[in-house]
């Protein structure tokens, strides 16, 4: 199991570093040519020093070493930009995938998802991958290159000293090895915590006055102060196995300096070797702690990009919404009204909840308007989440204009409803930005018409911006009936066949409430209406009512109908609906 995730990460991060494979290559082949440079100098210094003992003239190799320092790091420079240039494009394509995959999820699975958690996973933790997808596989390639190319010259002047050093080398190195998958672990959990800090603060901005009003500060700054803590000490612990792996590699070349010290003092006492091929070693291996370094940093670098897409990862197995079932896929939406038919509709919000719906059965004409009435949590919302698929039924079938709602395209299906949900949510940005989000290509004066017909005018006249006011996040800076008068606006504004309103009339007044029952009475002579309904006013209106009873249909009919065939229908009216038209609803069970 922990090979296939392994393998799964291997291959989400290559699907990540790969658009940048040439600009890596470049980028990594300067950075080694630059470090090649300087592998060359203790070689321009032995000469130098052979010359220095032989009387010789220096001058053309003090001018090989200043060009060899000046070209090394000049290409070396080109090479360190170039890498971060891809760096900042490895991170840009983890975002760009991340960002569909999260707008591709299923409505129920961000829901469980919490959205701060997402959206560190989206900000932080892609920021991890600026390192990995190429200062750690390009350190990886070019330290280790750089380092046998040295270890090869080595080689080449003392096999000795190299056995001696290499002997050190391979023991810390082992050192080192065992600290990586700590960083990896210790960055995985300070990424969790970092992600659950956010969840936290997200549900504090996202019900700020509510907080306020509870008095709930403390106990909200204690809970994030316990999380940030918590990322604090797992970043810690991450940063000493750091630490320890870096210092492994100071400490790997120190121990070699002194053994190489050592063995060859002896060896240029008994004229095994010369003092000159010494002081070349030593300066070796001085230049070999910056590669080795460089691997070792790579190494951990690794660790840390890998546990941050392990974190990605987990998002791209959530699951996304289906394709159509049958592979049919209805782009033609056109105007006019759907027939919508409930078949036997059974339904559960998970394995282990209870049924909300039972086996629901209606058929609705199209053109007209239904009202859907019932007790609070007979699933009135949850048949128009179905009919949006946001989820799909257990069992039983929903078709559409005769077809199987799974065989729709999603886009086709959901660019035929319009959807005013029970909070009527609004999206930061401008009121015109909300009222067109459905159709953003809609005219002038098709904004002005839907405006005008949900009674928005006279807002849109005292608002400073007029229809380019911004109306803040969630639209919190409009009236709870003008963010639903915005919302049904919106819905109207997309033109669509069938027309879901939940509750759109909980917050109106009298004035605005009768205006909205006109309109939704006139839109239903041409497209199908569905509404929630908690008022007499409404359900007086309608077609046809649903009466819906414990996930079940009790009754369909109309209100004079039903009030006669219907005791509980009768009572329920006389009470329930008349409380609501009173403005005082109570969610009294049936
Ligand atoms: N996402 C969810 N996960 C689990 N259970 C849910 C979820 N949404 C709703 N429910 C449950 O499903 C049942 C039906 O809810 P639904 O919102 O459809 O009722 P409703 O008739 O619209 O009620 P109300 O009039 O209060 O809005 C309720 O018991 C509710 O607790």
């Amino acid at each position: 199991m922990r090979t296939s995730i392994d393998r799964t990460t291997w291959r989400m991060l290559a699907g990540y570093v790969k658009p940048q494979w040439r600009t890596i290559l470049f980028g990594g082949t300067l950075v080694l040519l630059g470090g090649l440079a300087a592998a060359v100098q203790p070689l321009a210094a032995k000469a130098l020093v052979d010359r220095l003992g032989t009387g010789g003239v220096i001058t053309g190799v003090l001018v090989l070493l200043v060009g060899l320092a000046l070209a090394g790091a000049a290409i070396a420079t080109v090479g360190d930009y170039l890498l971060e240039r891809a760096a900042e494009s490895v991170v840009l394509v983890a975002r760009k995938r991340l960002a569909r995959r999260i707008l591709s999820l299923r409505a129920p699975a961000v829901q469980r998802a919490e959205p701060g958690d997402l959206l560190s996973r989206f900000t932080s933790d892609s920021t991890l991958l600026r390192e990995v997808g190429t200062h750690a596989l390009v350190g990886l390639v070019t330290g280790g290159v750089t380092t046998m190319v040295m270890v090869v010259m080595m080689g080449a002047m003392d096999l000795v000293l190299l056995g001696g050093t290499v002997v050190v080398l391979l023991l810390i190195g082992l050192l080192a090895a065992a600290g990586m998958p700590m960083i990896e672990r210790a960055t995985r959990a300070a990424q969790s915590a970092v992600g659950e800090t956010g969840a936290q603060m997200e549900r504090v901005l996202g019900a700020f006055r509510t907080v306020k009003a509870a008095g709930a500060e403390a106990r909200e700054i204690a809970a994030i102060e316990d999380g940030a803590k918590r990322a604090w000490r797992a970043g810690v612990r991450s940063a000493r196995w750091e630490s320890l792996v870096h210092g492994s590699g100071a400490l790997a070349i120190q121990a070699s300096f002194l053994a190489v010290l050592g063995i060859g003092g002896a060896r240029v006492a008994t004229g095994a070797i010369q003092l000159s091929t010494l002081v070349a070693f030593l300066l070796y291996l001085f230049y070999l702690e910056e590669p080795i370094g460089r691997l070792l940093e790579a190494g951990s670098k690794l660790q840390i990009g890998l546990a941050a897409v392990r974190r990605l990862g987990e998002v791209e197995q959530m699951p996304t919404e289906p394709a159509p079932a049958n592979g049919v896929a209805p782009t033609a939406v056109g105007r006019g009204a759907t027939r919508l038919v409930f078949e036997d509709v059974r339904f559960r919000y998970g394995p282990d909840l209870p049924e909300v719906l039972r086996g629901v059965s209606f058929d609705i004409p199209a053109r007209g308007m239904t009202a859907f009435v019932g007790p609070s949590g007979a699933g009135k919302s949850t048949l128009f989440a179905l009919i949006e698929r946001f989820h799909d039924p257990s069992s039983g079938r929903i078709l559409m204009d005769g077809r199987d709602l799974a065989d729709w395209d999603l886009a086709g299906l959901r660019g035929s409803i319009g959807y005013v949900e029970q909070d009527s949510p609004l999206l930061s940005g401008t009121l015109r930005d909300n009222l067109v989000y459905a159709r953003p290509q809609a005219t002038g004066h098709e904004i002005r018409d839907a405006v005008a017909r949900t009674r928005l005018d006279m807002l849109v006249d005292r608002l400073p911006d007029g229809l380019d006011t911004v109306v803040g996040h969630r639209g919190s800076l409009l009236s709870g009936g003008e963010r639903q008068r915005v919302a049904l606006a919106r819905a109207l504004i997309r033109g669509p066949r069938l027309l879901l309103l939940d509750e759109i009339t909980s917050q109106l007044d009298a004035v605005n409430e009768m205006a909205i029952r006109d309109v939704v009475t006139t839109v239903a002579k041409t497209m199908t209406v569905l509404v929630v309904a908690h008022r007499l006013s409404t359900v007086l209106e309608a077609d046809r009512i649903v009466v819906l009873d414990n996930g079940t249909v009790r009754a369909i009919g109309t209100h004079d109908d039903l009030v006669v065939s219907d005791p509980l229908y009768a009572e329920f009216a006389a009470t329930q609906l008349l409380i609501e038209e009173s403005g005082a609803r109570q969610d009294t069970p049936w």
